[in-house]
């Protein structure tokens, strides 16, 4: 007792800790990390579950609070040893403002650095997106790339634009003198797409094959494909990288790195289906049907009735010019720079990953969309 006592003394900080990858980040943290004594859960909207968390020997503290306002992360952040910031505003359906988006992505991570340096936290791990790399606009393919693949990095959308300034922004930071005058010490993350339990778009996809009487249909060849990633991973990876970046300063400071594991690559949809097809959905194939053109018409209007019906209503459906291109280019990630550097290996097969996203979709099965 004596002993676990001394060893819990490390006050972590996660901020979107009730989000998707949030809350596994948080969860794996308490399983994953004995050195914690308290947790720290700082979100704009707090999830319930959380109390249940509160049971154990860890202390967790929820923070209702919001990443663009300095005074309240400033708080939050005085006296943790290590914060991973995962908190973001994801969108590229055009459902918030750039602005806002800006706003969240930017200067929220810019108050989550002045933070560190004013009140003395060393230890920053910033939740970066493969999207800080591509695809870019031109939709040049980028197959079983690693962190050293040149790629021309040409970005439009927000999202993207955000993430990639406020990856910059936290590697920039790393060697800034934090009060107590040591040395900040930053990594960024970047995984590509994200699934498993609790996952938003899937849970979509579900419900939208439903209405359809069980049925998706296909609107990007097979050919096309992505590299995905098990959110139980992506979750390890950060709690194993905030713990090997308080021992090895030099080597981990400063990087960045991509978030891998064993999920096979296929194209978006078909990657879809190794959970939607045992679930009950089926992809039918409309390729003969829906040429590309005519998805980039329809992805063209999308835009323009959502320009058409902003000052009315939000009209913000899946497909758009950008989500197209996204979805229609070749993202690939092939690469050992994390078992390299902090020996990270993915906590969950494949085979685990998938299982337990088919278990979450069934559970979902009948909840409303
Ligand atoms: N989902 C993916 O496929 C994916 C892939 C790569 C990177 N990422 C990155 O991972 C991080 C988490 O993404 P996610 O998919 O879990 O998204 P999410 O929307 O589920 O989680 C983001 C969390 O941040 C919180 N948040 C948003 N604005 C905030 C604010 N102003 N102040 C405080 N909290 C705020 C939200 O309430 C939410 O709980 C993001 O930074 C995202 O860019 C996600
Ligand atoms: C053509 C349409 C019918 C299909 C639309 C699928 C589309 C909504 C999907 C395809 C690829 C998805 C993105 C990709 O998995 C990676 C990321 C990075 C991450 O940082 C945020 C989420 C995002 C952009 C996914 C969003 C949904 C996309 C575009």
């Amino acid at each position: 007792m004596a002993e676990a006592t001394e060893i819990r003394k490390l006050v972590y900080l996660v901020t979107g800790g009730c989000g998707f990858l949030g809350e596994h980040v948080v969860r794996m943290l308490l399983q994953r990390e004995p050195r914690l004594s308290e947790l720290r859960v700082f979100d704009l909207h707090l999830g319930p579950w959380l109390e249940e968390l509160k049971t154990g020997p860890v202390r967790v503290t929820a923070i209702q609070g919001d990443v663009t306002q300095a005074h309240e992360v400033a708080a939050a952040v005085a006296g943790a040893h290590v914060v991973i910031h995962t908190a973001g505003l994801v969108d590229v359906f055009g459902r918030a403002s750039p602005e806002t988006i800006y706003e969240v992505n930017v200067q929220g991570t810019k108050n989550v650095i002045e933070a560190c340096v004013q009140t003395g936290t060393r230890f920053l791990v910033y939740t970066s997106s493969m999207e800080v790399v591509g695809p870019n606009i031109k939709g040049h393919p980028f197959y079983r790339g690693n962190e050293d693949t040149p790629y021309e990095a040409v970005h439009k959308h927000p999202y993207p634009c955000s993430k990639a300034q406020a990856e910059q922004l936290v590697l920039e930071a790393n060697g800034r003198e934090v009060h107590g005058g040591l040395p900040l010490v930053t990594c960024a993350l970047r995984p590509t797409g994200i699934y498993g339990e609790g996952h938003q778009i899937m849970r979509d996809f579900y419900h939208q094959g439903l209405r359809l009487g069980g049925r998706l249909f296909r609107a990007i060849p097979a050919s096309v494909e992505h590299g995905r990633v098990y959110v139980g991973n992506v979750a390890w990876m950060h709690v194993l990288v905030a713990r090997e970046l308080q021992r090895q300063a030099a080597l981990l400071g400063g990087q960045v790195y991509f978030c891998y594991d064993e999920s096979p690559y296929k194209s978006y949809e078909d990657f879809n289906m190794e959970f939607l097809g045992p679930c009950g959905l089926r992809l039918v194939e409309t390729r003969l049907l829906v040429p590309y053109w005519l998805l980039m018409l329809l992805a063209a209007l999308n835009a323009l009735l959502q320009w058409l019906l902003r000052p009315l209503l939000l009209y913000a459906p899946l497909l758009n010019p950008y989500t197209l291109a996204v979805a229609n280019t070749t993202f690939t990630v092939s690469t050992d720079k994390a078992r390299r550097h902090f020996g990270y290996e993915p906590l969950f097969s494949w085979e685990d990953s998938r299982s337990r996203t088919i278990r979450w979709v069934r559970a979902v099965e009948g909840s409303a969309p």
